[in-house]
């Protein structure tokens, strides 16, 4: 592959001719985290969805090395994790697992299985209870063990650690280091929690109104005290 897996060119994204996204330049590199923070309403999911070519750009581009946004979604090279936890409550882990597995992977759906389980071993000892019995921070952990069952490239996770426990949320921080480290994923993770975001982030990019306000390497930031951290924000 030649090139950045995504990235966004001068991207402007918006609702109807609402304008919420201005002119946003990023590259999602694989192997890499890449945090996007900033306030409620910045445009952090806005940005995600049309990199995920669930929104159309309103001008500047998305280039996919897989092909057209839409196209990477259908394959698998891109996955979109939403911050609300998008699971079937009345099936088990295993046939949630099966059912996020494209159906000409279906022989590959083992070891994908395998390495989702390696990855939250919760959802190995549970395969067979129903994922409406989870905790939220299980159900989110299969969220993105469905995620996997695609072989993406491309991982983009909406505020993964929302609503979760500290101790839930380390873990899911770790796990989102470890799958961007050893799948090579690039992984683009918008977070309201940017100490921790911060802690498993390679670069990052700050949003305030629509606009970037920083971006840079995620260690040039981790040193910024409240003030300073508001002021940027
Ligand atoms: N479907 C929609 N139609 C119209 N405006 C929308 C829609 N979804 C979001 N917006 C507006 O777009 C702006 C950016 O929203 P977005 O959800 O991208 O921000 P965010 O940074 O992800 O915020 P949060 O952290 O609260 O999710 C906000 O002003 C929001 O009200």
């Amino acid at each position: 592959m030649t090139g950045p897996p995504l990235s966004c060119d001068q991207l402007c994204a918006g609702y109807g001719r609402k304008r919420v996204l201005h002119e946003v330049t990023i590259r999602a590199l694989g192997g890499r985290v890449l945090a996007v923070l900033g306030h409620n309403g910045a445009g952090k999911t806005t940005l995600l969805k049309t990199m995920a070519g669930l929104m159309k750009p309103q001008a500047g581009q998305v280039t996919c090395a897989a092909g057209s946004t839409t196209a990477a979604l259908r394959s698998g090279f891109t996955t979109f994790v939403p911050s609300e936890r998008f699971v079937y409550p009345d099936l088990t882990v295993e046939e949630n697992l099966l059912l996020a597995t494209p159906a000409r992977s279906r022989r590959d759906a083992p070891d994908r299985m395998a390495r989702a389980f390696d990855y939250y071993p919760v959802l190995a000892h549970r395969r067979h209870t129903r994922a409406g019995l989870f905790s939220g921070g299980q159900q989110r952990m299969l969220s993105i063990g469905m995620a996997l069952m695609r072989a993406p490239s491309v991982l983009l996770l909406d505020e993964p650690s929302l609503g979760l426990a500290p101790a839930v949320q380390d873990h899911l921080f770790a796990s989102v280091r470890r799958l961007a480290s050893q799948e090579s994923l690039a992984v683009v993770l918008v977070e309201q929690n940017v100490t921790k975001a911060l802690g498993v982030a390679d670069e990052v990019i700050v949003l305030r109104a629509g606009r970037t306000v920083h971006s840079g390497a995620a260690h040039e930031l981790s040193g910024l005290d409240r003030t300073q951290w508001w002021e940027l924000f």
